[in-house]
């Protein structure tokens, strides 16, 4: 599924109203409606099987799994096939009463039917832009299910131009109740939901005057609140929140899912999150050159040409599957690299030879008995030295995949180590943890000679340190940062985090959803770069190694979880297992 920018959005919106003819008021009609909908779903399953209240309330699946539509699309769609049922088989038994009278099979508008409307009443915040436009569409559509609507505009009516003023007089004729914001500490006590149509992709910096009024005022207000594209109060691209900002308990992102939703702290705001199109062709984004992607099984098979079920050749031999040559690990955090090497073997690589100062040997001697171990020479103390690339270099000769850096410590003239290894090796290259904060602190765009991919994994206080900039302004907006440094420095890059980001250099870019928080644990990491070792061993382009390789880790932490009955509970080893 691609992921917008607003202009992006603004872009693929105006081809298809310019070029495809396809009317903006016909757009918003549809957004209202799929908003509408959702909120019916939403209303369907408030006291039936607890889908809707966990996504609102952030428990049971949604503790550690927050991707868009998981959940969330299954809930909705078993809703609507509920909501059909009563309809046709009312038809189908007159048929069967009625022998000899043709089978006449009736179905209704049933993702529009609300099962207990008498118990609803929704508020809907009503914006001046065309957010606001889709919030009158969508009450409109609510009211005609049964469920009482109120608009409530946070400016004057008469503001709303376009196709919102439209839609503001169509609401007017069918009688629904209006007012105008006037200030004051509004009470939404008597509401059951609030629809926010405050603000969408047309924002611009933090809500003010009545906007932010009425976002505080819902947030306190401890109703749902279902947003119209995106909460109010959020960057639409970076996933910043505002001061307000509104905390969503359901999202109808429209068209297409916009890069904030899946960035945190936006990310936390949105609830569950349902993705609908509008009328706008799906194929306008692919052809428009647009390559962001949220990552999906769908997204891995047909735009990056994975083979996700890993068939193997009947006649595979251990040759076939690639031999991954990792350096890593010290007298004091041997682990890691034990982690890495491990994880490059379950994830299917054929042979895996870890390369340790020499002094280090005799210790690791059985530590996994389906490893090779290989003397790097290095220091009497087990440390590593400047001497010991050139063994590294010799070792991954004949290998497939290099990874350095998990547990190797800094140590005297580290830079020329690293330097070394990257000029010198053939193979693609897999750089993490020390070796990331090493290359932080050279010019490593004068470096010469590399033919083959580099994959750099920082979290984001290596990427901190790699960019020269603070942890909170890595964070302030991961998408465009790995996009811009994938492309500057020629790297693939994986910035590690609640939903990693994957760029290329050639400006692709993939925003993977799995995983949970438990997976914030030692070691985990390098199990990550163990993985993505394992896959370029077994013949992946760096990017596809890149991508898939966080996506596996992901669900491997996923499973750990479950087979140990609680994520906080995962170790690194639990995940490796879980491969
Ligand atoms: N064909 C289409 O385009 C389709 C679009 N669609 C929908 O439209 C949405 C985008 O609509 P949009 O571009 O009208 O912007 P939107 O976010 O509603 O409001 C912007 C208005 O708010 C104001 N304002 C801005 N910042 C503010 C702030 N911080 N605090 C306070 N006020 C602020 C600003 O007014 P100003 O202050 O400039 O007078 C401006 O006029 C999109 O998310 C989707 O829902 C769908 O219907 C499908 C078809
Ligand atoms: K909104």
């Amino acid at each position: 599924m691609h992921l917008v920018t607003a202009e992006e959005m603004r872009r693929l919106d105006r081809i298809t109203i310019e070029r495809l003819g396809i009317p903006a008021v016909a757009l918003m009609e549809n957004a209202g409606r799929a908003i509408a909908e959702e909120i019916i779903a939403f209303c369907n399953h408030r006291d039936g099987d607890g889908a809707a209240g966990d996504a609102c309330q952030g428990t049971g699946a949604a503790r550690y799994s927050s991707g868009p539509g998981h959940a969330g699309a299954r809930a909705a769609g078993a809703a609507r096939e509920e909501a059909a049922v009563p309809g046709a088989g009312t038809a189908e038994s007159f048929g069967a009463v009625r022998t000899a009278a043709p089978k006449l099979l009736i179905s209704g508008d049933a993702a529009l039917m609300a099962g207990r409307a008498e118990d609803e009443h929704w508020l809907v915040l009503v914006g001046k832009g065309n957010n606001g436009g889709d919030g009158l569409v969508a009450a409109r559509h609510l009211s005609e299910a049964g469920i009482a609507v109120s608009l409530l505009y946070a400016v004057s009516p008469e503001s709303l131009t376009g196709e919102a003023a439209q839609q503001r007089d169509a609401a007017a004729a069918m009688g629904l109740p209006a007012a105008v914001y006037g200030g004051g500490r509004p009470d939404f006590a008597g509401y059951s939901g609030i629809l926010d149509a405050l603000l969408g992709t047309g924002a611009a910096g933090a809500p003010r005057g009545a906007y932010a009024e009425l976002i505080a005022a819902a947030n306190r207000s401890g109703k749902p609140v279902a947003s119209a594209d995106i909460p109010s109060g959020l960057n639409a691209d970076t996933g910043e929140t505002h001061e307000p900002c509104i905390q969503a308990a359901l999202t109808v992102c429209l068209a297409f899912l916009k890069r904030g939703l899946l960035q945190y702290p936006g990310a936390g705001h949105a609830g569950r999150i349902v993705v609908r199109s509008i009328g706008i062709p799906s194929g306008l984004a692919r052809e428009e050159g647009l390559s962001a992607y949220w990552l999906t099984p769908a997204v891995l098979e047909d735009v990056l040409g994975v083979d996700v079920s890993r068939r193997r050749a009947p006649d595979g031999h251990k040759g076939t599957y690639g031999h991954v040559l990792i350096a890593a690990g010290s007298l004091r955090m041997s682990g890691a690299g034990l982690i890495a090497a491990r994880a490059s073997l379950r994830t299917g690589c054929g042979l895996a030879t870890w390369a340790v100062p020499g002094k280090l040997l005799p210790l690791l001697v059985g530590a996994a008995p389906e490893l090779m171990l290989a003397d790097a020479g290095g220091e009497a103390d087990g440390t590593w030295n400047a001497a010991a690339a050139e063994e590294v270099l010799k070792l991954a000769g004949k290998k497939d995949v290099l990874a350095v850096g998990p547990g190797i410590g800094r140590f005297g003239d580290d830079k020329a180590w690293l330097q070394t290894i990257w000029e010198g090796a053939d193979c693609p290259l897999v750089v993490d943890a020390d070796a990331l904060n090493i290359l932080a602190e050279c010019d490593y765009g004068t470096w010469q000679g590399r033919r083959t991919p580099v994959i750099l994994t920082p979290h984001p206080g290596e990427m901190a340190r790699l960019v020269g900039v603070s942890t909170k302004e890595v964070q302030r907006d991961r998408i465009g940062l790995a996009l811009s440094y994938a492309r500057e420095r020629g790297v693939i890059l994986v910035l590690k985090g609640a939903h990693t980001v994957i760029a290329s250099p050639d400006g692709r870019l993939v925003v993977n959803t799995t995983g949970h928080p438990g997976m914030a644990t030692g070691g985990s990491g390098d199990c990550l770069t163990g993985i993505i070792a394992g896959l370029l061993a077994q013949g992946l382009s760096g990017f596809q190694a890149a991508v898939f390789g966080v996506y596996l880790h992901g669900l491997a932490g996923e499973r750990a979880a479950l087979l140990r009955g609680d994520p906080v509970s995962v170790i690194a080893s639990d995940i490796i297992e879980a491969l």
